[in-house]
């Protein structure tokens, strides 16, 4: 793990002006990243309200579950609401944004180029984004256990662990290229793959016996829910 040092030389080496000072950030910056934690947002909202106009600043919060009109009410400027996940660190990420009301309609051009460049984005309404938590913020540690989970099968049954994670990420990425390049239904590649009496179909009813579709949705709702929930204590 790289230490605070390190890391603020990484940035600088990147062309990143970096400085711990949110008020000196604000004052230096036009276009103002809120990425903290949600219980910790109302702390920056205040200490950098008084120093935000709204011809100078965009601001484009990234925080679960807070909604526009709590940034709006506090700093009166153009706000963003944003939900990425994670791949966007590697350029496959997926992130869904909500123009605010004092936001100007040529921003959606300017917001949508930024994220693009870490993968697709999307805008949608505000009413969706919790649900956006639920499927894409959330969703990569669902799929992460579901790898972690593929490969602890294969080292039951004698693979070795490297080799298993490798063969299990590599499956849950080719099955997700095949399925957006060709457009088709996962009904239909998941048929494809399941012979008469073979081995797939045969797996396929543990799964289905297991619940693996109900815990998927479950596991959907309830980081929704989740979200709309820590939404509400703003
Ligand atoms: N993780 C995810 O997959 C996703 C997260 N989000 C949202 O992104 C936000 C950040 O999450 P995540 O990156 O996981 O959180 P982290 O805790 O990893 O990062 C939070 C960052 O905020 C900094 N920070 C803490 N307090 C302050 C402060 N008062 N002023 C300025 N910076 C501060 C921390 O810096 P330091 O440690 O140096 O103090 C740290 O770099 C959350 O609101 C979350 O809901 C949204 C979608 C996906
Ligand atoms: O769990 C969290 O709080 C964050 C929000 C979206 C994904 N992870």
């Amino acid at each position: 793990m790289s230490s605070p040092q390190s890391e603020s030389q990484e940035l600088k080496d990147a062309g990143i002006n970096f400085n711990r000072d949110n008020v000196h950030v604000v004052k230096t910056s036009s276009i103002i990243i809120i990425a903290v934690k949600p219980h910790i947002v109302p702390c920056v909202v205040q200490e950098i309200a008084p120093y935000m106009k709204r011809d100078c600043h965009l601001v484009m919060s990234v925080a679960a579950g807070i909604k526009l009109e709590y940034y709006e009410k506090a700093l009166k400027v153009g706000v963003v609401r944003v939900t990425p996940n994670t791949p966007a660190l590697v350029g496959e990420g997926v992130s869904a944004f909500t123009l605010g009301t004092h936001c100007k309609k040529s921003v959606s051009g300017v917001v949508k180029q930024m994220l693009s460049c870490v993968g697709l984005c999307e805008e949608v309404p505000e009413k969706l984004q919790d649900t956006v938590t639920g499927i894409s913020g959330s969703g990569p540690a669902y799929i992460c256990i579901v790898i972690e989970s593929l490969a602890d099968g294969a080292v039951k049954m004698g693979m070795p662990r490297e080799m298993a994670l490798k063969f299990a990420a590599q499956t849950v990425k080719g099955a997700a290229k095949l399925l957006l390049e060709t457009g088709k239904h996962p009904g239909e590649l998941k048929d494809e793959v399941c012979s008469p009496g073979g081995t797939t179909i045969a797996a396929i009813h543990q799964l289905e016996r297991a619940g693996l579709r109900a815990a998927l949705m479950d596991a959907v709702e309830t980081s929704t829910l989740k979200s709309r929930e820590i939404g509400g204590h703003y």
